[in-house]
């Protein structure tokens, strides 16, 4: 098989629901070879039409919460139910020869399996706003591709929760019970932007202990202002082994949809977000065209070690780059 399809047959493949279609048009957004990225754009911009129709839902917890086993109990639930799921990891740390822990198939076998599920891992070996940007532009591959439903699975202790936050419709933090926010290195922030808390492995003699952290967190997210989509974040606990509580989480999220879809708020949000991102590659492209100028790279050592021991100043010298750039 030729290493690129036509994007005539990415296009077709896409409508047609073709995973293996799908899986290499996500390698090629991935790619950073210009000519893949002018053909990524062609099929991004021909697909468009078609996306948009997603249910779009951040995951996140710390490694060891329970994340794949919550993903493939709910995703299960999801496609016994008859939905298209996609599975999609962001990772900036991930290192895919190395094998990336996130979206692993390994982590997920039955729901691997399944033809109504697609799990892809984290694009290696980036930064977090490639692989940000890179992710996005896969969920719309999804999106085209017929999938419903889509995850967007982060580790939870750094930056990657707010990029995930910018692309989707509602936003889970999964917990353990019994271990406080310190312990578990979840940020402040990160409590702020969930519009739901699950306590996981509520289950094997744990479920007091996860009845009452459920209680904390309600009573914690109560105290965070009022959001703008009428929301009030909840607290929940589930058991990913026994199922217990997996199918409520997801009727949590339909409750969320409705009342934000009512009340236009789901609109107006991705509408935001297709403006930040809007804003974001704008910011992304000059940097990248202003760093990959020569005389802007020859001069940059020098001038950073003269900012550093103070002999100029940063405005100084960030307008003589400027300058080189010429005005690019
Ligand atoms: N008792 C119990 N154990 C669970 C449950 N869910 C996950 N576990 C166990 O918790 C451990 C971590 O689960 P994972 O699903 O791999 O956790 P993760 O957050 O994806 O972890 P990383 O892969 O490291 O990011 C495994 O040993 C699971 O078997 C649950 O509902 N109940």
């Amino acid at each position: 098989m030729p290493k690129r399809l036509t994007a005539d047959q990415y296009i077709q493949g896409l409508r047609a629901h073709d995973r293996l279609v799908l899986s290499r048009a996500i390698t090629l957004v991935e790619s950073t070879l210009p000519a893949d990225q002018a053909l990524a754009q062609e099929v991004l911009a021909a697909v468009l039409p078609h996306t948009g129709h997603s249910v779009r839902v951040g995951i996140t917890g710390v490694p060891g919460v329970g994340k794949s086993t919550f993903i493939e109990a709910l995703g299960m639930h999801l496609v016994d139910e008859g939905h298209r799921l996609a599975v999609l990891a962001v990772d900036p740390t991930s290192q895919r020869s190395g094998g990336s822990i996130l979206g692993d198939k390994t982590r997920m076998n039955q729901l691997a399996a399944h033809p109504q599920a697609f799990i892809r891992p984290s694009p290696a070996g980036r930064s977090l706003g490639g692989v940000a940007r890179a992710t996005r532009e896969a969920l719309l591959l999804c999106e085209a591709a017929g999938h419903d439903v889509i995850f967007v699975e982060t580790v939870g202790v750094g930056q990657s929760e707010t990029a995930v936050h910018g692309m989707v419709d509602f936003f889970l933090l999964l917990m353990l019970a019994g271990a406080g926010d310190e312990l578990q290195g979840v940020k402040r922030g990160i409590m702020e932007m969930a519009d739901a808390v699950v306590i996981t492995k509520a289950d094997s003699g744990n479920e007091l202990a996860a009845k009452r952290a459920r209680v904390e967190y309600q009573s914690a997210l109560r105290l965070f202002p009022h959001a703008t989509s009428g929301w009030a974040p909840v607290a929940r606990t589930c058991s990913a082994l026994s199922g217990e509580g997996v199918a409520g989480v997801w009727e949590e999220i339909g409750r969320y949809l409705a009342l934000t879809q009512g009340n236009g708020y789901f609109g107006q949000r991705r509408q935001e977000q297709n403006l930040q991102w809007l804003q974001h590659s704008i910011r992304e492209a000059l940097e990248e065209r202003f760093y990959a100028r020569p005389e802007v790279a020859a001069r940059l050592p020098e001038l950073q070690q003269r900012v550093m021991s103070g002999q100029q100043s940063a405005f100084a010298a960030a307008a003589e780059l400027l300058g080189l750039d010429g005005g690019a």
